[in-house]
């Protein structure tokens, strides 16, 4: 399996490659050059299996020749094997048709540990057989950066540098960023927001010269490792619901779109999804984009669900590959009118094909709220504001097909939201009680390119 680039002008790679490198060189994302087929068969055999099983089968024609099969399969075992939960990715019913997928039983507590428990465990194998380091630098609103800290912390191949938006992540996220102690974790509250954030690590992604020197390396969703774990849990949920057989929907909280893009291709290789909703909180330039063909960014204003405070989402750009027939030109130029107009207009043809596949809405921070309270008092289940975003705009989608909405984070993350909707303070899990007594350690760095990329150089260890 080989990967090319949304631009169409980087080196074709390989999974390890593609991995290690992050972003493509022509500032693209990394996409397989063929995406593999499932068929109902194939589909069909998955039911029941471990979520672990299930994980290799669907992940493995995208990686073949990159790791042995052995190799493959434990790395998988120690990813999932300190999660809280053994189905890994249980569901609760919420409705006559609709489930709630619980992704939050990792260990920092968000459906980011899906994928990268997994990177952590692929990148030391891949490291230690090829004898090299890397600078990890990871963009976050709050869940990408603890999670990628909570896989990386005390490797001595990597060194991890986070830049999250100063003031405007959970206190949660902020100590599961702050707390770790090891020499390896750096900490970057940045004046600015996650787009800022976003930005500046595309940037030193571009200027070869430092990427080459600190030895670059990204675990956000740019890096596609990140979206073919993610991957799995639509095959796993879709079968428990009798897909092949009988076609299911589903409803993703989405900012950065990687997690809905993991859906699109679960549904190119095969899976029978009706429907793909996008679910967007008060930042919604997805939904305007789906609605008006204007991708127009306007700033982000600060909601109760932080995580999802995105304008520039990242995996739009994927998504608008195959909307343009996999045309890299027509990728590059929307992209450059992007960083130059910021927005552009998304033609008839690729929006008519986004639109084929997916649907969008989204939910106000009054709605999130009420939506909380609401399935609290009918169901007992306790939303994150996330999730609560997934729940309400899925409301607006169902139909005679199950609809599995995405619950993507644990409500103790966000507990100031929950209690203004419900009274009640979800508690932590009883390994991160002391959260809150840890001592914290964190760099307050400007929105400065030159002077993070100095201070990288000077913290990394040589
Ligand atoms: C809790 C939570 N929900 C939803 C999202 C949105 O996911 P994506 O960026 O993959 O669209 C994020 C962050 O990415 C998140 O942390
Ligand atoms: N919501 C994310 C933003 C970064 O998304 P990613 O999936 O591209 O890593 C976060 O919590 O940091």
């Amino acid at each position: 399996m080989k990967y090319i680039s949304t631009r169409g002008q980087a080196p074709i790679l390989s999974f390890e490659e593609a991995m290690l490198t992050g972003l493509a060189r022509d500032g693209g994302l990394y996409v397989p050059q063929d995406i593999p087929q499932f068929s109902a068969a194939d589909i069909a055999a998955l039911a029941g299996l471990p979520y672990e099983e299930v994980a290799f089968r669907v992940m493995w024609p995208f990686v073949g020749e990159s790791f042995t099969e052995e190799e493959f399969r434990e790395i998988i075992a120690k990813a999932y094997a300190s999660f809280g939960h053994a189905a890994r990715a249980p569901m609760v019913q919420l409705g006559a048709n609709h489930f709630l997928l619980e992704l939050f039983h990792g260990p920092t507590l968000a459906f980011k540990d899906f994928a990268m428990q997994l990177i952590g465990q692929l990148f030391q194998v891949a490291l230690q057989r090829r004898g090299e380091k890397v600078t990890i630098v990871g963009a976050t609103s709050g869940d990408t950066g603890s999670a990628a800290i909570e896989a990386f912390r005390g490797l001595d191949a990597v060194d991890v540098f986070i830049l999250f938006p100063h003031g405007r992540v959970s206190e949660v996220q902020r100590r599961q960023m702050t707390t770790p102690s090891e020499a390896n974790v750096h900490a970057l509250a940045l004046d600015g927001d996650f787009d800022d954030c976003q930005a500046r690590l595309k940037d030193m992604f571009n200027h070869f010269e430092f990427r080459d020197e600190v030895s670059l390396a990204g675990v956000n969703s740019i890096n596609w490792a990140r979206v073919l774990a993610q991957i799995v849990y639509y095959f796993f949920a879709a079968t428990a619901l009798g897909a092949p057989h009988r076609p299911v929907s589903f409803t993703v909280p989405t900012g950065n779109f990687g997690d809905i893009f993991a859906g699109f291709i679960a549904r190119r290789m095969g899976l029978p999804i009706e429907q793909l909703v996008i679910a967007t909180n008060q930042n919604d330039i997805l939904h305007r984009a789906m609605t008006s063909g204007g991708y127009v960014t306007s700033g982000v204003a600060p909601s109760i669900s932080p995580s999802m405070d995105i304008q520039v989402s990242s995996n739009f750009e994927r998504a608008l590959f195959y909307a343009y027939g996999r045309d890299g030109n027509a990728v590059a130029q929307l992209m450059d009118e992007l960083k130059g107009q910021g927005g552009f207009t998304i033609s008839q043809g690729a929006l008519q094909s986004l639109r084929e596949t997916f649907a969008s809405g989204r939910a106000s921070e009054e709605e999130t709220l009420t939506t909380i309270a609401r399935l609290c008092a009918e169901t007992g289940e306790i939303l994150c504001p996330h999730s609560a975003v997934g729940v309400k705009v899925a409301e607006e989608h169902l139909d005679a097909t199950p609809m599995i909405t995405l619950a993507t984070a644990h409500p103790a993350k966000f507990p100031d939201a929950v209690e203004a909707a419900t009274g009640q303070r979800p508690p932590l899990p009883n390994r991160m009680a002391d959260l809150y007594e840890r001592s914290e350690r964190v760099t307050r760095v400007a929105n400065d390119l030159a002077a993070l990329e100095a201070l990288i150089k000077e913290r990394r260890a040589s």
